[in-house]
Formats: structure tokens, sequence, C-alpha cells
């Protein structure tokens, strides 16, 4: 029988659009594979769910499943959630206390050591706060043959590139994180806690303790200079101006919840010089315009407009309501919108509510270049020729909290001028940088074994697939160059050095793009940054979408972590559901998770049936496909509940065909012949509510029953399911 506490799966709830879509395909998960005595229990990982257990005694499932995944028999199905902005934060607050939870507000200024207490609490739960625990092994994501295929045949809209595109990136370059680094690789003399500490004109002051550091870590140290931050989005502003196109300004202020809030409130208070010199007593940048202008008087807004109407039109993340790139620092996330500008041809949407070319800001040049590489490869070769085009698969360094996605409790502000020193527990000086006040440092570390697994999981994927392999390492950058230290002897020894190139990002991006365009495939072996990046890009560009990536987590400790897509939690998507019961949301991640999720449990524990289901799984994602299933964008068209209605009948009709398990056969047969001869009835069923609103009972933190009715609202279909 099942065991409900000891599930064999583990399925996560989330938030937003995917926990939407769960309350009506994972019933239909749950009871297929009961039958075959696999049970798929529940771990919610909620931003509500991480409030609760952070300062309401509730269960912290993230800190259980933060254990489960050290253990070598986890399986876990990770669903994307939100990595939490201050003002999302507050909301989901507001929310709960609405409710009628009895938690205290976000203490942004805490007097008492309760209120630090609280503050600490609360400030864990912010940004990225789940994956970094639950990845406890490197990444590979990849699109499927049967998904690559179906783009190939079926491609997408793409707008078109030309070459008088004004569409550009504008980049540091210098006095930034890149040029800034060093970096080096602790030594067994070395290894232990050290002390990063902030020497001033009024002594020394410890900044952090205690900082675990093995022999064998890859440790670097950074800082971005203000003043040079500041200069260039200046000159940003004035360059877009004269190039008459958007300006555009490009973060990623969940992963990076430390240093991007502080980046992105530069950027506010610079674009908007004008406003808060008028009005000193305007606060709260880092929080976007949302927070500065909230309760603002008639006086402020009008100057608020007056800048606006001076500066540079700016890209807009929703033009008929006024809301720009600066309200929230978590509208406008990197790895999600650079892709969407490229996608449509280099536009981005304006205050007119028209498309438009735009400058698109990324002050930090270890990465930008990569879009900038982009960008000038299709105004030259035009856009990609989808019908085509290869694939770029991804191995990225991300197991132990790797590079930059781990560097939040080693970031710092510079309280002063002065000098800011990373210590050895011997003693030695890792790294000394001088800073100003308000520069924002940062160190962080790569350890030996994930390097090590990073390298062995390139070996295999390239020996498997004979793909052309290339390590995004820039030989130029301290960090890099250090890796490639590591790196290269691995490859050596392994006596597969030849099998392999190493280039800069910059370089990589364009013989990445010249393979695809050939229709070759090509594997991009990448850190932390650049897997989450490129998982977009390449699969937004040749997919239309990241939704429908295979994203794999080895867990090192010889457990699977299956997450769904390479994309995150589409709040617009449940706008639309509110507003008018239409879930677009595409489920082909979640497929695909559950299809792998099945077969590593048939291997891991021997399990026959569960090998049966997995297969089956992957018939049903290729009708899906096939058959055109997924849902449509708009109102009227089936959405997210239609294609879980084909993905159970496909998914029953393959288990009542296949001759492995007569069981599983005979048990699904008249499954499948009831959910073929409802077909009409079900699909009615499932879409009458169409056009109306739906009310879910919250946002945040959501009635389960209400959300139940909205998305399993046909009686039929769920008589079927049982
Ligand atoms: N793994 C994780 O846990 C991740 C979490 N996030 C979190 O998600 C939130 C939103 O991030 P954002 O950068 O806007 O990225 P999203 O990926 O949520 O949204 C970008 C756009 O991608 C499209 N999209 C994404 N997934 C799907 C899907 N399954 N089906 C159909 N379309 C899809 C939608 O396009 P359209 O609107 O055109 O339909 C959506 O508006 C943030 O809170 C962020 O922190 C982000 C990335 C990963
Ligand atoms: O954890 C997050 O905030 C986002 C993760 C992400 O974007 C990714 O891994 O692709
Ligand atoms: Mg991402």
């Amino acid at each position: 029988m099942a065991d409900q506490t000891n599930p064999d799966i583990v399925y996560t709830t989330v938030d937003e659009a995917p926990e939407l879509a769960s309350a009506s395909l994972l019933p239909i998960i749950q009871a297929f594979a009961a039958p075959a005595g696999v049970s798929v229990g529940k771990k919610d990982i909620s931003l509500a769910a991480r409030i609760l257990a952070a300062v309401a005694g509730a269960p912290d499932h993230l800190a259980e499943l933060g254990g489960l995944v050290k253990t070598p028999t986890a399986n876990v199905i990770k669903l994307p959630n939100i990595s939490a902005s201050q003002p999302q934060l507050d909301a989901a607050i507001a929310e709960l206390q609405s409710q009628g939870h009895d938690i205290p507000a976000y203490p942004a200024n805490p007097t008492t050591p309760e209120e630090e207490r609280i503050k600490a609490a609360y400030d864990a739960v912010k940004g990225s706060a789940v994956n970094p625990v639950l990845r406890e092994g490197n990444s590979d994501r990849r699109a499927a043959q049967a998904v690559k295929n179906y783009a190939r045949a079926n491609p997408h809209r793409m707008g078109e590139w030309t070459a008088d595109s004004k569409t550009t990136v504008m980049t540091m370059g210098a006095r930034d994180f890149c040029s800034n680094e060093t970096s080096t690789t602790i030594t067994a003399a070395q290894a232990g806690p050290a002390r990063i500490e902030f020497v001033g004109a009024d002594g020394t002051t410890v900044l952090k303790e205690g900082v675990p550091l093995d022999a064998g870590t890859v440790c670097d140290a950074t800082f971005m200079s203000v003043a040079a931050l500041r200069d260039f989005l200046a000159e940003t502003i004035s360059a877009t101006k004269e190039a008459g196109v958007l300006w555009s300004i490009h973060l990623k202020a969940t992963m990076m919840k430390v240093s991007d809030p502080i980046i992105f409130g530069h950027a506010v208070e610079v674009f908007f010089a004008e406003l808060f010199e008028k009005h000193p007593e305007l606060t709260g940048a880092r929080g976007g315009l949302g927070t500065v202008l909230n309760g603002a008087s008639d006086a402020v807004l009008a100057d608020y407009q007056a800048v606006l109407d001076k500066q540079p039109p700016m890209y807009m993340v929703n033009s008929d309501t006024g809301l720009t790139n600066l309200h929230v620092p978590s509208d406008v996330i990197i790895d999600a919108s650079l892709p969407a500008i490229i996608r449509a041809g280099g536009k981005g949407w304006g205050p007119d509510g028209n498309e438009a070319d735009t400058v698109c800001v990324i002050p930090d040049s270890s990465y930008a270049p990569v879009y900038a590489e982009t960008i000038e490869f299709f105004k030259k070769h035009g856009k990609l020729d989808v019908t085509t085009a290869g694939t770029v698969q991804n191995l990225g360094l991300m197991a132990q909290k790797a590079e930059e996605y781990g560097s939040h409790p080693t970031t710092f502000e510079a309280p002063a001028d002065g000098t800011i020193r990373m210590i050895a527990a011997n003693g030695d000086v890792l790294h000394s940088h001088e800073v100003e006040k308000g520069d924002i440092w940062r160190s962080c570390t790569a350890k030996k074994a994930p390097i090590e697994d990073w390298v062995k999981l390139a070996i295999e994927r390239q020996k498997l697939t004979g793909y052309r392999a290339i390590f995004w390492l820039n030989a130029d950058r301290a960090h890099d160059a250090e890796l490639i230290k590591h790196v290269t002897p691995i490859l050596e020894a392994a006596g597969v050095a030849d099998k392999f190139e190493i280039m800069s990002p910059a370089e990589a991006t364009v013989a990445s793009l010249e393979t695809i365009t050939k229709g070759e495939n090509t594997i991009a072996i990448t850190g932390n940054v650049l897997r989450d990046y490129l998982t977009d890009l390449f699969p937004i560009l040749e997919l239309g979408t990241s939704a429908k990536m295979l994203s794999i987590v080895k867990l090192m400790q010889g457990g699977g972590l299956f997450e769904t897509g390479a994309g995150g939690s589409a709040p617009k998507h449940v706008q639309q559901l509110q507003a008018e019961n239409h879930l677009r949301w595409d489920s082909l991640g979640e497929f695909c998770a559950l299809g792998e999720s099945f077969k590593f449990l048939a291997q891991s524990r021997d399990n026959a049936k569960a090998g049966v289901l997995g297969d089956a799984v992957e018939a049903a994602t290729q009708k899906v496909l096939e058959f055109d299933r997924s849902p449509g964008r708009k109102v009227g068209q089936p959405d997210n509940r239609a294609s879980h209605y084909w993905f159970a009948r496909y998914w029953a009709e393959a288990l009542a065909a296949q001759d492995k398990d007569a069981e599983i056969a005979a048990h699904f047969a008249p499954i499948a012949a009831k959910l073929a001869e409802n077909e009409e009835t079900i699909l009615a069923e499932l879409a009458a509510g169409a056009g109306t609103p739906a009310d879910t009972g919250g946002y945040y933190h959501n009635d389960p029953a209400k959300v139940a009715a909205v998305m399993r609202p046909s009686p039929t279909l769920n008589a079927i399911i049982g």
C-alpha cells in the first residue's frame, strides 16, 4: 500500500500558475500511480508556507526537503516557486494577516532584539530561498528529442531582426564585479573558518566570521564601485535618449537577493535623480517606484510625471497601468526578460503601448556579452530559423550553492571608505579590495566535489551525444581562470581533453549560435549564472518557451530532483485566470519531470511498475505534442485543464496498451475507454466557466477548496479519475 508519510515521490506545493495547474494535474498523477503501488506525497515550499514556518511555527517543509535531497533515495518533483522581492514578501504577509494569521509585519528598521530576530527570519524567506537548498547536485537541462522535433515542425512566432535595429546591450566593463574579481583555491593550510573584515579610518570591523572554507574550494571576492555604477547608469540614460529608443535595466533581484536590489535602487535614484533632489523625504528606492510612490502626494506625483516626460521612454511591465521597469524589482528578471526581447526581434514594450527598440542595461560585464553577442548575431544573420536549428544543451555547475548564487551571506555594502579583506583560518589574506562607502563587495565559492562532479557529467554527456562541447569560461576573468585550472587536469586525466573547447562567454555565444544555425547541436558547460541564463535564452529561441525543458538535478548523494521546465511561476497567468478563468500555463515541463521521476524510481528501487508508468508518461507527452493539446494563450481556447484531460487519456491508453504488466493494463483499459467515450462532455465541462472571473480565495495563500472548484470543474472527469 502507498505510504503517505514516506512517499516514493515528493511533489512540491508552490505558488502562482504552476500551483493552480497542480490542483488539476496532481490528483490525476496520484490516482494513476496508486494502482502501481507508487505513492506521491506533497511538501509545501510556497512563499506563504515558508513565511508561516519562519514566524508562526508551522512545519518547515523546505527544511525537511533540504534533508531529503541529501539521501540516496530522494525523488522530488520540484515546480517553480516565487523567489520573493521585498514588495512580494510584504504583500504575502499582508494577505496572510488578512486571512487571520497572527504574524508580524516586516520590521524594516528593527529597534529591539525581537524585531531583529523577526527581520532575520523574514530575510531568510526572501529571494531565491528554495532552489539553493534543494539543489544538492549539478544541473542537466535540455529539450527532449520529441519536444525539439515538435518545435522544428511547428515553429513558434518570432520577431524579425534587421541590421538597422537600435537594440543594444550597455555594460560597465570596468570597476564592476567582473573586472575587480580576484580568485584563489583554498590550500590545506588555509582551510577552516575564514573571516571577512572592513578596515577603515576608525579601525577594523568584522563583517562576518566563521565562513567555512574547505581545501580545494575556489574562493573569489570582488566588488562593484557604486560611483562607477551611478556614472554608468547616467551615461546609459543619455545614450538612450540620443538613440531615441526605450531604456531598460535587467537584473536578477530575486536570486541575487542582496546585491541586485541595491543596484536596482541606484537605478531608481539615478533615473529619477531630479525627483529625489526635490523631495529628499522619498525613500525605499530598493523596493522600486511602487514603494517610493506609495501614498505619494499629488505634488510628488506631478514631479514624478515631469521627470518621466524628460527622460527617455522606459521599457514597461504594463503600459496600460503605467507599471515601468523600475516599479518592482522582481518584475523584470534578466533570464526571462532578455530572451523575450530577443525572441521579439529586439523589441520591448514602451509607455505608448507600442513595441520599440531598446537599450538593455546590464551593469556587470561578467555575462552581459552573451546577450550583446546574441543581439549582434541576429542583426547580422536575421532571426534564428527554428525549423532547422540545432539545440544548445546545458550542464551547469550548481551544487552546494555554487558561485554568485550562493554569495548572499558574504555580500556587504562598504560601511565607509577603506579596505575589505578576507582572511583564511591560518591568517593568510585571501582577498583584499580598496573600497568606497556603498561599494558592493561579495565573496563566492565553488566547492571541489561539485566541480569534479560537473566535469564528470560533461564527459559523460559528450560521450553519449558526440556533440560539440564547450566550457564557457573566460581565461581573462579571475574566477574562470581559476576554474580552468581545475577543469583541464580532469579532462586530461580522462584522456578527453581533445573533445572539449574552452571559450569566453562572448566567444562561446557566437560559436554556439553558429553551430545551431548549421543544424548541429552543442553542449554549454557553464557556471551557475550562465546555467540560469542560457536555459531560458536558448529554449525561448528554439522552442518558444523554457517551460518545455527537461531539467534534471542529479543529486550528489544519489537521489534525483526533477525540476519542471526552466522558467518561473508566471504571475501574468494567474491574473488571466482570476480575470477570465483561463489558465494558459503549459504543464509540459511537469510531464517531462514526471516521466523522469518514475523512471528513476524504477531504477533506484528496482520497481518495474514505476518503469511502466514512466514509459507511458513519455508516450502520453509525445501525443500531447503530436496532437497539439497544449493550452492556448487566449480565453475560449482549450486551456491547462483541457491539456490535463488529454494527458490523462493518452497516459491511460498507453498503460492499457503496454504488455509488460497485465494487471496495470487491465486496470487502465476501462479508464481509457471512459475517458474517450466522455470526451465531449468533459471538454465542455472544463470550458464552462471560461470568460468569467475565477475566485481562488487568495493570491499567495489560496483556499484549496476554491482552487479545486476552479481547476477541477468536470464532475465527469473527476468521477473517472476517482
Ligand atoms: N525554478 C524556479 O523556482 C523559478 C522561479 N522563478 C520565479 O517565478 C516568478 C516569475 O518570474 P519570471 O521571470 O517572470 O519568469 P516566468 O518564467 O514565470 O515568466 C516569463 C514568461 O514565460 C512564459 N512561461 C513560463 N512558464 C510557462 C509555462 N509553463 N507555460 C507557458 N508559459 C510559460 C510566460 O509567457 P507568456 O506570459 O507570454 O505566456 C511568462 O509570462 C518570480 O517570482 C521568479 O522568482 C523564476 C524562474 C525559475
Ligand atoms: O531560484 C530562482 O529564483 C530562479 C531559478 C531560476 O531562474 C533557474 O534556475 O533557472
Ligand atoms: Mg532561470
